[in-house]
C-alpha cells in the first residue's frame, strides 16, 4: 500500500445521522476529481470517535459501495472498547477492505505493555492487516524505535500511520523495518517525509489538496524536488487558511461553496462562525490558483 490517501470527512444531517448523498459525492470528488489512491475511513477526520457504533458501520457500508475496484480502502477501527473495535473490524474486513488501523487506546494513561496487549488481541481476533494509528499529540502515546519495533512485530501489523512531527523518528523506522508501510501523518509536511522514507501519506487536506499531495509524491519520487516544494508551498497556504477556523470544518465550508453536500459537523463540534467564513473564502481561491 502506498501513496496518497485520504483521511475521508463524514457528512452528517443536523441530527447527527449521516448523510448519505453528501457522503457519497465526497466520495466520489476525493476519487474523479482527486484522484487519490485510497480513503482513510472512520478516522480522527471522519468524527469517529464521536459516533455510535451503528453509524460507524454504516459508514465502512457506504463507501465501499461508492468506491472503484482500484481504490484502497483502510478502515479506522480504534475505540476504546476492545469488543467494539473487534467487531467493526470483522465487519470492514467482511466487506473486503483492504486494511484495518487502530488508534493507540487514549484517556487512561495506558502502559505500553498494555497498549501492545490491546493491538495483539485486536489483530488475533480480527486476523487482518492492521496499522497502527499514533497520534501522541491527541492521544499522549509516545513511542520509542524499539516500541515501534514491538508492534510492528505483532502478526498482521504491517505498518504505521505516523501523525507525528519526529522526521529522524520515521526515517530511523524505515531503515530498521524496510518491508513495513509507513504513512505520514503531517500534511504539512508531505515533502520531507516523503524524502524521509515515508511509503505514502493519510490526511484530512487531501479531500481538497489530493492532486497537489500527488504531485508532491511524484516529484520526489522523480527527485524533481523543485516542483515538490513549489506544491508543498502552494499546498501549505491553504492549509493555514484551513487551520484557523479548523481543519474539518473548514474543508467542508469549502465542499459547500463547490456545490457538494458536506453536511454539518457532529456536536459538540460546531460550525464555522461568520467571521470565520469569511477568512474561509480566500482558501478556493488559493486552491484554485
Ligand atoms: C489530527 C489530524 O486530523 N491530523 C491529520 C491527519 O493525520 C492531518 O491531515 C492534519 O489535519 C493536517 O496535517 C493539518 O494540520
Ligand atoms: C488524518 C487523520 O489523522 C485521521 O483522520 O485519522
Amino acid at each position: 500500500m502506498k501513496g496518497i490517501i485520504t483521511a475521508l470527512i463524514t457528512p452528517f444531517n443536523e441530527d447527527g445521522t449521516i448523510n448519505e448523498e453528501g457522503l457519497r459525492e465526497v466520495v466520489r470528488y476525493n476519487l474523479d476529481v482527486m484522484k487519490v489512491n485510497g480513503l482513510y475511513v472512520g478516522g480522527s477526520t471522519s468524527e469517529s470517535f464521536l459516533m455510535d457504533e451503528e453509524s460507524k458501520r454504516q459508514l465502512f457500508k457506504i463507501v465501499k459501495d461508492e468506491i472503484d475496484v482500484d481504490t484502497k480502502l483502510i478502515a479506522q477501527i480504534g475505540a476504546l472498547n476492545i469488543e467494539e473495535a473487534v467487531r467493526l473490524g470483522k465487519e470492514a474486513k467482511e466487506l473486503g477492505y483492504d486494511a484495518l488501523s487502530a488508534i493507540t487506546p487514549y484517556y487512561y494513561k495506558f502502559s505500553f505493555q498494555e497498549i501492545k496487549a490491546y493491538y495483539k488481541r485486536l489483530t488475533d481476533d480480527t486476523d487482518h492487516p492492521m496499522i497502527i494509528y499514533s497520534n501522541p499529540a491527541f492521544t499522549g502515546a509516545q513511542f520509542s524505535v524499539e516500541d515501534y519495533g514491538e508492534l510492528l512485530a505483532l502478526p498482521n501489523v504491517i505498518g504505521v500511520k505516523y501523525t507525528d512531527t519526529d522526521l529522524a523518528k520515521l526515517g530511523n523506522l524505515k531503515e530498521s523495518h524496510p518491508e513495513k508501510v509507513f504513512f505520514s501523518g503531517a500534511d504539512e509536511m508531505l515533502l520531507p517525509f516523503a524524502i524521509s522514507g515515508a511509503d505514502g501519506a493519510i490526511g484530512s487536506t487531501y479531500n481538497l489538496l489530493g492532486e497537489d499531495a500527488r504531485t508532491i509524491y511524484e516529484a520526489v519520487q522523480k527527485s524533481d524536488l523543485e516542483t515538490a516544494r513549489r506544491v508543498q508551498s502552494h499546498m501549505n497556504k491553504v492549509i493555514d487558511f484551513l487551520l484557523e477556523g479548523g481543519v474539518y470544518s473548514s474543508i467542508k465550508y469549502v465542499f459547500k461553496q463547490k456545490g457538494i453536500d458536506a453536511g454539518y459537523m457532529k456536536f459538540p463540534f460546531r460550525e464555522l462562525t461568520d467571521e470565520e467564513k469569511k477568512n474561509a473564502d480566500n482558501i478556493l481561491e488559493i486552491i484554485e490558483k
